[in-house]
């Protein structure tokens, strides 16, 4: 098992590991009487065994729907229903179990009941456990856009079983890639090698590459949040690729994978950095290469301009009517591009035509 620890004013581990479920959640659940457990379809058979195993506990099953329709309000409200009918305290827990979609539910839910309870993370998908669960941004979703309403809330701990990633569908696993390549354009060039050395190692759960990439991907990540937990500064640079790729999201009336949405918002940020003279086209074309061999959308269809552009207007790196983009200046220097002109962003996106 690998544990690493995220250094935040409320510190927390994150395990990684296989058949490390009942037993770190049992290590971590305080004096907690009531344990709702917030989960996937997909997961159902995991969240039965998980209420037979933690006795001495009241452990209530909430399904919810899959992937982003249960980022939705009625959803919440069907979840504080519960809370409310069960009598749940502060010194009780939530867990989220499941991708990156019930993580940040389970977390808001968490957040805003009694103005905060412990959330337990255990993300079941790849995105979940290199970005979603860890880093305590919680949210859902609402008509006019992506996470617009949401909370910072840390969560006690999160438990990534990478046995559960067995039943995780290979096309599934693969989007997830896009948060991992996301990190190694930022922060971590290891992880672009590792990637470009073996795309079936590196993709195969079973393999110490994979391993490795998903170890380094949670590393970059527990680092920025540690330093600047609220998104003030250091924090904006994971939102690189998701300016477009929310919108697209949000366009796309949210039956893409949001990884395959970030995938293009990717190549779009490293088309506005090269725009804007900062970056070199070799690592534009790298952005490309990767995600293409990772069987990555990298194109979308001209013509959705307008919408497009209205929608990224309410992405909160916005600061009033000015859009503000994560660039690169190279790999791993990330920098924050401000109000560039509208003809810059156009051909950004006209460069991601097939
Ligand atoms: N809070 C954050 O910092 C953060 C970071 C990145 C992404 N996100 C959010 O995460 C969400 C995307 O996460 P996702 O890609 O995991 O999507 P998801 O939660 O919708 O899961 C994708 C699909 O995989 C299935 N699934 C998950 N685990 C499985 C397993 N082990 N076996 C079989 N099926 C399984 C789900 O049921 C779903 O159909 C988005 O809503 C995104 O906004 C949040
Ligand atoms: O943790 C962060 O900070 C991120 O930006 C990680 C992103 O991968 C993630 O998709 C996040 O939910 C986006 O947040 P938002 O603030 O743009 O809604
Ligand atoms: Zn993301």
């Amino acid at each position: 098992m690998t544990t690493i620890r995220v250094e935040t004013d409320a510190p927390y581990e994150v395990h990684v590991g296989r058949g490390v479920l009942v037993e770190r959640l049992r290590a971590s659940l305080g004096d907690a009487q009531r344990l709702l457990v917030v989960h996937q379809p997909a997961m159902s058979r995991v969240a039965d065994h998980l209420k037979a195993e933690l006795d001495g506990i009241e452990v209530l099953l909430a399904e919810v729907p899959d992937a982003e329709a249960a980022k939705r309000i009625e959803v919440a409200q069907f979840l504080w229903q519960i809370m409310g009918q069960a009598e749940f305290t502060r010194t009780d827990a939530v867990l989220g179990l499941g991708g990156g979609a019930v993580t940040d539910l389970a977390g808001f839910v968490a957040a805003t009941w009694l103005r905060g309870v412990r959330v337990l993370q255990a993300p079941t998908s790849v995105l979940g456990i290199v970005d979603a669960a860890v880093g305590g941004k919680t949210g859902i979703n609402t008509e006019q856009g992506k996470n617009l309403v949401g909370a910072f809330h840390h969560p006690a701990v999160v438990v990534a079983d990478l046995e559960l990633v067995d039943s995780l569908p290979r096309n599934e696993l693969l989007t997830g890639f896009a948060e991992i390549v996301k990190a190694g354009f930022i922060a971590d060039p290891r992880i672009l090698e590792l990637l470009e050395g073996s795309f079936d190692a590196a993709t195969d759960p079973t393999a110490p590459e994979f391993e490795e990439v998903v170890a380094r991907s949670i590393e970059v990540k527990a680092r920025v949040v540690a330093n600047d937990f609220r998104e003030r500064g250091e924090r904006e640079f994971l939102n690189y690729g998701h300016t477009l790729g929310h919108a697209i999201e949000h366009t796309e009336r949210y039956r893409w994978r949001h990884g395959a949405a970030v995938s293009i918002g990717l190549v779009f940020a490293a088309e506005l950095s090269r725009l804007a003279g900062r970056l070199p086209e070799s690592v534009v074309d790298r952005h490309r290469a990767i995600l293409q061999s990772l069987e990555l959308p990298t194109s979308y269809p001209v013509g959705r301009w307008q919408t497009l552009l209205g929608t990224m207007r309410k992405d909160k790196k916005a600061r009033g009517s000015m859009l503000r983009f994560v660039v690169l200046d190279d790999v791993a220097k990330p920098r924050i591009l401000e109000g560039p002109d509208d003809s810059l962003l156009f051909m950004a996106y006209q460069s991601l035509a097939d």
